[in-house]
């Protein structure tokens, strides 16, 4: 069993200059404007309002940086049962292909963030959120393609599926063709939100 114990927010950075120090192993949740990044990290940690989330596309404009603190069953050497601890930073980021932004302004956020996400050291894990309504996308091939064209071997990619709750069961089994495997995350109605937790600790951690 995994829990959250705890989680703050520490800053918001334009860019990686002013990011917190990389102390701990990082979780940046990337995926287009709309897609829940925020609300899935809110859900995540169980607090409504930690990560803003908006019904307008582009709400998240700033690198956000909180700490997570996790606790997880396990045994210790005797067998008997213990708990470890480990804190996570998460990354709440702007959304990739939010067209009402001038274009100028959307180059340099471009800039920022691809500075931070190719030389930030900690990152370990990359949570692509991909909406579930809307998973056959170009833009979403060509995000993978490119955290796939730097990824270094201390780093891991999830795709988690958002959105769940608008899906029948045949709309999940014709998601599953195309990403196979595919964890579904609800952050509106929690389903799938304890096994994204699990997941996340595990490939951050690289357990
Ligand atoms: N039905 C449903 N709606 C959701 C879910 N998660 C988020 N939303 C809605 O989707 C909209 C966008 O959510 P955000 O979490 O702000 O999305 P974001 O990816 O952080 O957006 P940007 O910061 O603009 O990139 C909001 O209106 C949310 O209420 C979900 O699991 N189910
Ligand atoms: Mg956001």
């Amino acid at each position: 069993m995994i829990r959250v114990l705890n989680a703050k927010f520490l800053v918001s950075a334009p860019d990686i200059s002013l990011a917190p120090p990389a102390n701990s192993s990082e979780v940046a949740f990337l995926g287009r404007s709309n897609v829940g990044k925020s609300s899935l990290i809110n859900a995540l940690v169980n607090q409504k309002g930690l990560a803003k989330s908006s019904s307008t596309p582009g709400k998240t404009r700033l690198i956000n940086f909180f700490e997570v603190e996790y606790a997880r069953g396990t045994k210790n050497e005797q067998g008997e049962p213990s708990e470890e601890r480990a804190n996570l930073t998460f990354v709440d980021l702007p959304g990739f292909g939010y067209a009402k932004v001038a274009k100028s302004m959307h180059a340099q956020w471009r800039k920022n963030l691809d500075e931070y996400l190719k030389f930030r050291a900690n990152i370990k894990l990359f949570v692509h959120l991909i909406d579930s309504r809307q998973f056959d996308m170009q833009i979403d091939r060509d995000v993978n393609d490119y955290l796939q064209s730097f990824l270094r071997p201390d780093q891991k990619i999830l795709n988690f599926l958002t959105k769940s709750d608008k899906l029948n069961q045949s709309q999940k089994s014709a998601v599953l063709k195309v990403y196979p495997g595919a964890h579904f995350v609800s952050a509106l109605k929690k389903t799938g939100v304890e096994k994204a937790n699990e997941l996340i600790y595990i490939n951050a951690l690289g357990l």
